[in-house]
């Protein structure tokens, strides 16, 4: 039973869902932050929030049971995630969800502060008709700048162009030919919009780039009376310099939905001329919060019922179809990390992965992140999965590096993998056979074909006749069976090196692995512990 945990309300009919779905089950619990929040994040396997809770870092320490966030919304900011990508925990967002809802708040505020209807409403509520002092201005011919041509962006600017606006814009990840087909001028720089437009609307998330994108200095190039709209997140207006603005009279009116510190009850730009404010109501329709709430919800399910991940903002999104087919190949990644790990007792500084044949048409960035899960598995204390793996592998200041070749080898697909380190290096490749069953196939210089999974002895030894049957004899006098039995040797002629890879039905006692040892015509012995055929790391259960 998955338990999921609600932090913001959300509506109704995504609850709903969430009652009807099997195997799953959800408690609201909202408002939380500091311990309260922690506590409550470790009693949950997943987790669905708006804007109003703010995950940090250290609500998720030591957190070992939450597997997935779902933010019902756009925005993650208020989600450490580094932090959930360090504990393995999947953040996903709902892009589109509350896009159009967005896009006509940021023109009501366009519409609403060009006819100051706010503050007109507010005097004639006071008791005084005044028709002299809110004197407008129409949109139609004016310049709309906007900084972020992403779906918000576009979407406010198909509705500017609708009521006759030129538009400007700036995106970086929008081409000139893309704007130039929906109409909008690109400009190269925001410096080079500003003294150009009448209004300017900010459409990007807060990131070092856009945080003070209009500041102090930019009050010099803005055109005077210029009118400001932020509806995507505060901080990217500087807020001090907005006022300073107001005051001076080159800025002709500012629109704020969103604030640098949320909830803001207290603004000193509130009650000044010119301006209107909301308390972060972009995306509060029905229709909007309707729509995220049930993607965010489906999210889940899927995340939990399928193993599905889209919409990832932390890792990459996986589709069930996709995970099906990669499901095997993700499994023996996995296997070959945690043979290696126990093959390289004295650490790993680097790993070089590469995939060969059809499997260079998977996922292998996912494949090596599974990999690596499997590489650090046993030797972390934390839980280790795809989505934190490679970070993880990262901060050990191990490099990892991979490779794809179209060639395909003696097998279809196969996975090789070689790990460095100050006790050597060691090089192993597996593939799967037949209805994903994972198999050994190079160890060293040994081409074998080997069960990859349970109780392994691994033993090198002179290709020499009689040493199978001595091997055999040894275990079963200390009353170990042998499952499977695979032999390989280094070249094609007999007589050189070999090696032997056994799978034990249970370990053996170290008086058997002395005895292997000491046969004269044995070199090593290893005992190798892999998961039990069929068993899938806990990442990949579900
Ligand atoms: N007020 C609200 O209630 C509300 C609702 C929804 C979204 N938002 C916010 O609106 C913002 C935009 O949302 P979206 O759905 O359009 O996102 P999006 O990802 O579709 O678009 C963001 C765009 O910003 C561009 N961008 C990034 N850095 C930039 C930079 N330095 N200069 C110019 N462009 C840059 C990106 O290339 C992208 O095209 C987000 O911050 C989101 O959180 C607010
Ligand atoms: O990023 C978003 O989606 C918006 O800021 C909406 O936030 P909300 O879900 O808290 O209304």
């Amino acid at each position: 039973m998955a338990r999921i945990l609600i932090l913001d309300p959300i509506a109704q009919e995504g609850l709903d869902m969430l009652a009807a779905a099997p195997g799953i089950e959800y408690e609201v619990r909202t408002g939380l932050k500091g311990e309260e929040l922690k506590k409550s994040l470790a009693e949950f396997d997943g987790a669905i929030c708006r804007s109003g809770v703010t995950i940090t870092a250290e609500s998720l320490e030591g957190n070992r049971r939450m597997r997935a966030i779902a933010r019902a919304g756009v925005g993650t900011d208020n989600i450490d995630k580094n932090a959930a990508t360090r504990l393995g925990i999947v953040v996903m967002n709902t892009p589109t969800g509350n896009t159009l809802s967005t896009a006509e708040h940021t023109f009501t505020l366009m519409l609403a502060l060009s006819r100051r209807v706010a503050e007109a409403y507010h005097k004639l509520i006071g008791g005084k008709w005044d028709r002299k002092t809110f004197m407008g201005t129409q949109l139609a011919d004016k310049t709309l700048g906007i900084v972020g041509l992403g779906r918000i962006g576009q979407e406010v600017a198909k509705r500017a162009i609708a009521f006759q606006m030129k538009v400007l814009g700036f995106d970086p990840f929008l081409s000139t030919e893309q704007a130039a087909k929906l109409g909008i001028e690109r400009v190269e720089t925001v410096q080079e919009m500003l003294p150009r437009v009448d209004y300017l609307t900010v459409h990007t998330p807060l990131t070092p780039e856009t945080t003070n994108l209009v500041g102090f200095p930019e009050l010099e190039v803005l055109k005077p009376g210029v009118r400001l709209i932020n509806c995507a997140r505060g901080g990217i207006y500087n807020e001090d310099a907005l006022v300073e603005g107001l005051k001076t009279g080159k800025i002709g009116g500012v629109a704020l939905d969103v604030f640098v510190t949320e909830p803001c009850d207290k603004h000193p730009i509130y009650g000044m001329p010119n301006v209107l404010c909301t308390p972060h109501l972009g995306a509060s329709t029905e229709e909007a919060q309707q729509q995220v709430a049930i993607e965010a919800v489906q999210l889940l399910i899927n995340f939990f019922t399928t193993g599905e991940v889209r919409h990832a903002v932390n890792m990459a999104s996986v589709d069930p179809k996709t995970l099906a087919s990669i499901k095997g190949y993700l499994d023996l990644a996995y296997r070959l990390g945690v043979l290696l790990a126990q093959c390289q007792p004295g650490g790993t500084s680097a790993c070089h992965l590469t995939y060969r044949g059809e499997l260079t048409q998977k996922n292998t960035k996912m494949l090596t992140a599974a990999f690596c899960a499997g590489l650090l598995d046993r030797a972390l204390e934390e839980d280790v999965n795809i989505v934190n793996a490679e970070i993880l592998l990262k901060e050990r200041g191990i490099q990892l590096t991979q490779e794809s070749r179209s060639d395909m080898g003696a097998f279809s697909s196969s996975m090789t993998a070689e790990v460095h380190g100050s006790s050597g290096s060691q090089v192993a490749a597996a593939t799967l056979f037949g209805n994903n069953m994972p198999r050994l196939i190079r160890l060293g210089d040994y081409r074998l074909e080997a069960y990859l999974d349970g109780n392994l002895l691994i033993f090198t030894h002179h290709d020499v006749p009689g040493i199978i049957g001595a091997v055999g004899t040894i275990f079963g006098n200390h009353k170990v069976n042998i499952g499977q039995m695979s032999v390989g040797r280094a070249g094609i002629i007999p007589g050189g090196g070999a090696v032997g890879v056994l799978n034990l039905d249970n370990v053996p006692p170290q008086a058997a692995i002395d005895e292997v040892q000491q046969h004269p015509d044995i070199q090593s012995v290893k005992i190798i512990e892999l998961p039990p055929a069929g068993q899938l790391p806990p990442w990949l259960q579900g």
